[in-house]
């Protein structure tokens, strides 16, 4: 394969586990607008990010690509007009990890570089 300057992360290396619903609740506590939906064991955590129109929405998607590639960690989308719908879990814990609530603070993280 050909060298390329993007990084992506191993999680083969990595040992993820399942968080309880209660330690999902305690870290959304400081991400807004993030959500539990369902229930830790089967959910996922969510949040609605809204635009202005569809240009907006798709350079938010289009960003987003890239912290899903970099991290190998790709979120359900719901794309409309004017708004996103992005959900995450942790499919081999079979539930939300640590790399959910990481991917997530990218994301908001992501709309404050402007
Ligand atoms: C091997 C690879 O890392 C896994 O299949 C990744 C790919 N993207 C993923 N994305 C999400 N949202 N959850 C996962 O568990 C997941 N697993």
């Amino acid at each position: 394969m050909s060298p390329s300057t993007l990084q992506q992360k191993d999680w083969s290396q990595h040992k993820r586990s399942a968080l309880s619903a209660e330690q999902v609740r305690e870290q959304l506590a400081g991400l807004d607008g993030w959500q539990l939906l369902g229930d830790a064991g089967h959910g996922a955590i969510s949040k609605t990010y809204r635009f202005a129109n569809f240009y907006e929405t798709m350079a938010f998607v289009n960003a987003l690509a890239l912290i899903a590639h970099q991290q190998d960690h790709h979120p359900d989308l719901e794309v409309s007009y004017d708004r996103c719908k992005v959900s995450l879990n942790t499919h081999d814990v079979g539930g939300i990890s640590e790399t959910d609530i990481d991917c997530a603070r990218r994301i908001e993280a992501l709309l404050k570089l402007a």
